[in-house]
């Protein structure tokens, strides 16, 4: 185990033995991240108790009945097979939290909307919650483990929390590490079953190293012991929000190079395979798109951003704020590219927009493009026909209402569930999300119920751009020289 010489914890002093072996955990925080997370570990774990606790007691009677609150493959199945066994759902917290050796951390940390740090921080009002109730409900020691997406040093404030309820009662022991989470969704149950790494942070202290071998013990029931990193606490707190930066930066870059591909007449997925063959570079996350969404980038960017400005490193901040720039440019590019293809007005034209997700095989659309640019179209006074395959007509609707009205989105937006009826008298159908049955739809027979000229926007390059031009109609992609452009007002 590698740990730098200053401990980055203040270390508190207690006669008590620190947990060694796990047999009890609690997860607060029922999400996407807690709710799949507690579920590997129970699967791969039968000897650990595993209890998953969230405020929203609705949320909760879903993950205990047959309609689970997030849609994840094969999440269901194992979901099926460990409920009752050695995985529980519970809205009881306290008693949860009180039962338990260790306790993830799994609570929501988005950014912040109101006062200091507003658009920027990410709120953190929900983990110094649960810590408040860890520290309200304990009676022995517990090892504090924050999965939760947070800036560096929050693990000090949860320390401190937890400091002052064990100076009150000499039954109490608490070690916190930093265990961040890099499961993608969509395919969270591949990742977290054969994750890249699993990265661990904890204090330089006997007491610290004892909780990280603990989690370290729980992970290696499946997960390869040279693919857990320990670190210290702040290295790992910091790891996570750089790994999603130059994620987010990578999509940021192939997107930047889209525009100069429409601009020249070069290709971007031809030239993301030629860059991405160097090893060096890789060819993954080279995929160009409307600009990436999901709960976390933008957040997490935005947060490392706003830690560079704690530290009056504003050079560096500006440089991850780019990231940002260019994905809000990315989808503008992309509405506008709609609009002036449209003959410069789309106003009362329907519109079908195939998928509402911010990616594929998720039914989640936090932050999802087709929110910004359905919010464009709506501006422009477009008649949306929104038609996605996994997420509900509520969702879609309070969304777009966010960055509209509830009144323009009643007047003008409809939900469909079937893409062929969607596409009926439309001018255009667009793609936001990258879903595998859209490449499988007959666009022959969809281009004869449309209104012409019918157009397609491809904002995921998901579509065989010949195959539609002979089905007849105009098609427009990100990344490709604009051959077909009306553009009355350049
Ligand atoms: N969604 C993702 O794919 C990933 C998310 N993360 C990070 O994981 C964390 C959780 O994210 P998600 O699971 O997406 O959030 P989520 O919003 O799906 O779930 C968070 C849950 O915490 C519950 N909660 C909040 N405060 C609580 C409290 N005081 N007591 C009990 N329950 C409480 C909420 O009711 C909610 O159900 C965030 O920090 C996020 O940045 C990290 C990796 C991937
Ligand atoms: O911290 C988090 O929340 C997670 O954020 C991302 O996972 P996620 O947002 O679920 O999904 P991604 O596959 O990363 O996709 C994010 C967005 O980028 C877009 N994207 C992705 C890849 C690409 O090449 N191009 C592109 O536009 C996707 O369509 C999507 O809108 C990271 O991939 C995870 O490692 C991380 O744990």
């Amino acid at each position: 185990m590698a740990f730098k010489e200053d401990s980055p914890l203040a270390s508190i002093d207690n006669n008590l033995t620190m947990i060694e072996k796990v047999e009890k955990i609690t997860c607060v925080g029922a999400g996407y991240v807690g709710g799949p997370t507690s579920v590997m570990i129970a699967h791969k774990c039968p000897h650990i108790r595993v209890t998953v606790v969230d405020m929203n007691e609705e949320k909760i009677q879903q993950w205990n009945s047959e309609k689970l609150p997030i849609f994840e493959p094969g999440l269901e199945a194992i979901v099926k097979e460990c409920r009752g066994k050695n995985l529980f759902f519970s809205a009881d917290v306290g008693k949860s939290i009180n039962e338990a050796d260790l306790i993830f951390i799994s609570v929501n940390t988005p950014t912040k909307m109101y006062g200091r740090g507003k658009g920027m921080a990410p709120d953190l009002k929900y983990v110094e919650s649960v810590s408040r109730t860890i520290a309200a409900n304990s009676d022995s020691p517990k090892i504090i483990v924050e999965k939760s997406t947070v800036p560096v040093k929050a693990a000090q404030s949860i320390k401190t929390i937890l400091k002052e309820a064990q100076a009150h009662n000499s039954s109490l022991y608490f070690q916190v590490l930093s265990n961040p989470e890099f499961l993608a969704e969509g395919t969270a149950m591949n990742d977290l079953a054969n994750p890249d790494r699993v990265l661990i942070g904890g204090e330089d202290t006997a007491d610290g190293h004892k909780a990280v071998q603990a989690l370290v013990d729980v992970y290696s029931n499946w997960v390869p012991t040279e693919r857990i990193i320990t670190t210290n606490t702040w290295s790992s707190e910091l790891s996570k929000l750089v790994a999603n930066a130059f994620l987010a930066q990578r999509i940021s870059s192939i997107n930047a190079v889209s525009a100069i591909c429409e601009a020249t007449g070069a290709d971007v997925q031809e030239v993301a395979h030629a860059v991405g063959c160097d090893t060096r570079i890789g060819n993954k996350f080279l995929q160009a798109s409307v600009g990436f969404g999901g709960s976390c980038f933008q957040k997490d960017v935005k947060s490392l951003v706003y830690l560079c400005e704690t530290y009056n490193l504003q050079t560096v901040a500006n440089y991850f704020h780019g990231i940002i720039e260019i994905n809000d440019y990315q989808r503008r590019r992309f509405s506008d590219t709609i609009i002036s293809e449209m003959f410069n007005t789309v106003s009362n034209k329907k519109i079908a927009i195939f998928g509402f997700a911010f990616k594929k095989n998720t039914a989640d659309t936090r932050e999802s493009s087709a929110i910004h640019v359905g919010g464009h179209l709506l501006e422009e006074h477009a008649e949306l026909v929104v038609y996605d395959p996994k997420v509900p007509e509520e969702v879609i609707r309070h969304e777009l209402g966010l960055v509209s009205s509830p009144e323009k989105v009643s007047k003008l937006v409809t939900v469909a569930s079937d893409p062929y009826e969607a596409a009926k008298d439309a001018h255009s159908i667009v793609i936001l999300t990258e879903w595998d049955e859209f490449k499988t739809y007959d666009y022959g027979r969809i281009f004869e119920t449309m209104k012409k000229p019918a157009s397609i926007f491809d904002g995921r390059l998901i579509l065989d751009r010949k195959t539609l031009q002979t089905a007849g109609f105009r098609v427009f992609t990100i990344g490709t020289a604009k051959t077909q452009s009306l553009n009355l007002f350049p």
